[in-house]
């Protein structure tokens, strides 16, 4: 014997014998399939991170042993890898998981299961693709970090809008939104109206209660006018004790009935505060969107003078006008 061919038959031994060795202990799932999609190759690690064994599997059809792939999806992959001859990649983010895997994480995510970057390899064997490997990358800590941080930027978000005492709108979101309904009420021709109202005698209030009890009521009132609120409508704190409330699609007279409301629920709403029952009341402004206003904050401004009626006339009440009625009561 040629000792040339020994040689090389041994190295050729040896080299299967390692990495079959080093498939086995790779920290990434292998699974080969041949061109009909049954199972060639179940490695080590899809063993130990599934309940199949690679010799009850192999050499059947990948869609039978594991019912839950997508076949459609998957096919049409499989399918291209074979004719273009091109390796192809799904990451976790376009499909959280290809095979139903258990992870290692099973307190700390929201992953049901190890979420999965599949690469898919076409392989020759004497210049024909026969084979395809699909190489399978545990993803779950990548997802479970991007997760945690989406949920703290959602927060961060949300804490931008939102007002810290009462959980309703702050000023700057407020604002904005009311530039974008104004917006969109120009646009499609729509009314769009405008309630401000100003706890009463806060000032009393607060001497009386303190701070404490003042804060108090700020934060029950809020909660209690919240309920009384469509979802489109835009609740929001406009300044220490003065708040607004947009009413997309909304007429004056709906807007003068919601304040009604407000202004009844308010006064008749004891906020108990420790052994004491306060009553609060609210003065109340509205208007609505007219042709002559061009600027957002031109409604703003009617509802303010509505607002400043109403504390005149001896507050805990609703006032509203057409800007050149009110204009003649604020200069009267
Ligand atoms: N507790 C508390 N008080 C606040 C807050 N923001 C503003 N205030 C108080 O609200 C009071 C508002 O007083 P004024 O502007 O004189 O108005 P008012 O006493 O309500 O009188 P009218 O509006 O005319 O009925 C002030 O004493 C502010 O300190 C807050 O977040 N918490």
């Amino acid at each position: 014997m040629n000792p040339g061919v020994l040689t090389d038959e041994v190295t050729k031994k040896f080299a299967e014998k390692l990495s079959s060795k080093i498939t086995d202990q790779l920290n990434t799932g292998i699974l080969i399939l041949d061109t009909d999609f049954n199972i060639v190759m179940w490695n080590s690690f899809l063993e130990v991170h599934s309940t199949k064994v690679s010799n009850d599997i192999i050499g059947k059809n990948v869609f039978e042993v594991f019912s839950e792939l997508p076949e459609r999806w998957l096919s049409r992959k499989l399918s291209s890898v074979l004719q273009l001859g091109t390796p192809n990649f799904c990451s976790w983010e376009q499909r959280r998981h290809l095979f139903e895997l258990p992870h290692t994480r099973p307190i700390t995510t929201d992953c049901e299961f190890m979420a999965q970057n599949c690469t898919f390899l076409p392989m020759e064997e004497s210049g024909k693709i026969e084979y395809i490997s699909i190489l399978i990358e545990d993803a779950t800590d990548v997802c479970h970090y991007q997760g945690q941080l989406q949920k703290a930027l959602d927060k961060l978000a949300l804490m931008s809008r939102i007002d810290g005492l009462t959980q309703i709108y702050n000023r700057k979101h407020w604002q904005e939104s009311l530039e974008q309904e104004f917006a969109k009420a120009r646009r499609h021709d729509k009314a769009l109206s405008l309630i401000m109202f100003d706890l009463d005698n806060f000032k009393q209030l607060n001497d009386h209660y303190g701070h404490q009890g003042g804060d108090q009521v700020l934060i029950e009132i809020s909660k209690t006018i919240g309920n009384l609120l469509r979802v489109e409508d835009v609740f929001g704190r406009y300044g220490g004790e003065e708040f607004a409330v947009i009413l997309p699609e909304t007429s004056i007279l709906g807007a003068i009935e919601l304040a009604e409301r407000i202004c009844q629920t308010v006064a008749n709403t004891p906020i108990k505060f420790k052994e004491s029952n306060i009553i609060a009341t609210v003065s109340i402004g509205v208007a609505q969107l007219t042709e002559r206003d061009s600027h957002f904050e031109s409604l703003i401004m009617h509802a303010d003078d509505a607002l400043y009626i109403a504390k005149n006339n001896g507050r805990n009440q609703v006032c509203s006008g057409s800007d050149n009625e009110l204009l003649k009561q604020v200069s009267a």
